[in-house]
């Protein structure tokens, strides 16, 4: 008795040993990321495109060619600048890019004339640096976690959207009822609805799939 006890304790420890030897190869050989949830880190600026007359893309280089940056689909990062009074801004924002983007992250951001963090960005030049602290986010995306994902998105609020398709194959223009009812899928336990929006707009699409009968529990507000 007294040996087959000692013999359990070993197989307990042996399984404890394989345990977290199996833990630390796997982390090991996960690549870590560049970004730090309590720390501001710096990344440098290397491409600013303008798309229109109050957007561009900031294209950031991370410390190596093949760094990854470490961010899910779904989460976003806060970013740090100075105002046009020269006080300290935080904002949130969600990059177009994702993690098999190796060595650099890319911004697309919307600049309001008056804009606390829109200035910084308006003032931004190649070679300027910016603080980013992250990941940030209650949303985290995962294969297979639901059966679809429809997605409702509007102003800057298109950036998260960005992520996951290789291109947009849905609808564009005015959100209607009609328009979520063509395009999205139907009310199911199994789905999950994403918005992401000026407040009027995510106020508006509530309305809408709460009226084609979608549970709320398969909605998600950015
Ligand atoms: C999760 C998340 C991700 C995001 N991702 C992106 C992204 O990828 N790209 C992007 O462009 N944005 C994104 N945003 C929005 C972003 O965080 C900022 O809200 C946006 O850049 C505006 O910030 P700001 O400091 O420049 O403007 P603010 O200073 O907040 O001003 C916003 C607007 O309000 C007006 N305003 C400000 N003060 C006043 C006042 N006193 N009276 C009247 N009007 C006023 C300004 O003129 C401007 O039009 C995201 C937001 C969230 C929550």
């Amino acid at each position: 008795m007294d040996f087959l006890e000692a013999n359990e304790t070993q197989i307990v420890i042996a399984g404890f040993a394989i345990a977290i030897a199996a833990f630390y190869l796997i982390n090991s050989r996960k690549p870590k990321g560049c970004l730090d949830p309590e720390k501001f880190r710096d990344f440098k600026l290397v491409k600013r495109t303008q798309l229109s007359h109050n957007v561009a893309k900031f294209k950031f280089a991370l410390p190596t060619p093949t760094s990854v940056f470490g961010l899910a689909i779904g989460q976003h990062i806060s970013c740090r600048g100075k105002d046009s009074q020269g006080e300290e801004v935080i904002k949130p924002y969600t990059p177009t890019t994702v993690d098999t983007d190796l060595g650099y992250f890319e911004l697309v951001i919307k600049m309001y004339p008056q804009g606390r963090m829109s200035h910084h960005f308006r003032e931004m030049k190649e070679g300027d640096y910016l603080s980013v602290k992250g990941p940030k986010g209650r949303f985290k995306y995962r294969f297979g976690d639901v059966r679809a994902y429809g997605m409702l998105a509007g102003g800057s609020g298109i950036t998260p959207m960005f992520q996951p398709p290789e291109r947009w194959t849905g609808g564009v223009g005015f959100v209607t009822k009609e328009m979520i009812k063509e395009h999205l899928p139907e009310p199911a336990f199994d789905i999950k609805i994403l918005r992401c929006g000026p407040p009027p707009m995510n106020k508006a699409m509530a309305g809408h799939l709460e009226a084609l009968g979608y549970d709320p529990e398969t909605l998600f507000q950015f």
